[in-house]
């Protein structure tokens, strides 16, 4: 595997992450952030329906089972849909931060290939805070949580405001958004960090 790029390796004066007093208990489920996310959303069919659960520190685990609607070659499973698979499970550290962050860059190392009806069993952990940025790294195993590695990412992740969403998403989401009181108290959620 390639050593880490200057970008994916936290400064010296970056901090350890810290969790959040509110953040969900371990082993707890974390909701969808948005019920139209293709990572996480219940409303999207063709979605990976994938559903984080706190882990110890600042953690997550998550299981995304590859459906046919997934597949790149016949039978494996589209190598994008695996890094969005990471990318989802990264992005749900920030329930744990209680900020809101997007992924800045994202490297992905495809170990094994992943075929169809696999459980991927993935875990991510922020490793640094350096400013607004989120250093993290995410695994996904196949054959159980202990199992071989199959696909690796590491990250940066950039802290955003609920304005970045308002500023840069398609009006009609954006106003459907605002008008539902569970997205605004996700939202909210988020914006009430001390
Ligand atoms: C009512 C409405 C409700 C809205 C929703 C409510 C709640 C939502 C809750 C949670 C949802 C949150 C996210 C979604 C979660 C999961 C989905 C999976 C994650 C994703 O799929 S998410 C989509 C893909 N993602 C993007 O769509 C980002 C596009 N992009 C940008 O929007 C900008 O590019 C941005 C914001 C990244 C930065 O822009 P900016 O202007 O704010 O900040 P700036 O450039 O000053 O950078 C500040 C510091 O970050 C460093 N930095 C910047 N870019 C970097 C990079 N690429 N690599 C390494 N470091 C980077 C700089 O070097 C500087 O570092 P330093 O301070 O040390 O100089």
């Amino acid at each position: 595997m390639s050593g880490r790029t200057t970008a994916l390796t936290p400064p010296g004066d970056a901090v350890p992450p810290v969790r959040h007093p509110e953040a969900p208990a371990p082993g707890e489920t974390i909701g969808s952030h948005y019920e139209h996310c293709f990572g996480c959303g219940g409303g999207q069919p063709h979605g990976l329906h994938l559903e984080a659960r706190a882990g110890e520190g600042v953690s997550v685990t998550a299981e995304f089972r590859v459906r046919e609607a997934h597949q790149g070659a016949p039978g494996l499973a589209h190598g994008g849909v695996l890094a969005t698979a990471l990318d989802e499970t990264l992005g749900s550290l920030g329930w744990l931060l209680r900020v809101i962050a997007v992924t800045g860059r994202l490297e992905t190392d495809f170990v094994r290939p992943v075929p169809v009806d696999t459980v991927l069993h993935l875990q991510a952990e922020a490793l640094a805070v350096h400013g607004r940025k989120i250093y993290c790294t995410a695994t996904g195993r196949i054959g159980g949580p202990d199992g071989p590695v199959a696909v690796q990412a590491d990250a940066v992740f950039v802290e955003v405001k609920v304005d970045h969403f308002i500023a840069n998403g398609r009006k009609q989401e954006i106003q459907a958004a605002l008008a539902d009181p569970d997205q605004v108290k996700v939202a909210r959620a988020f914006e009430v960090n001390p």
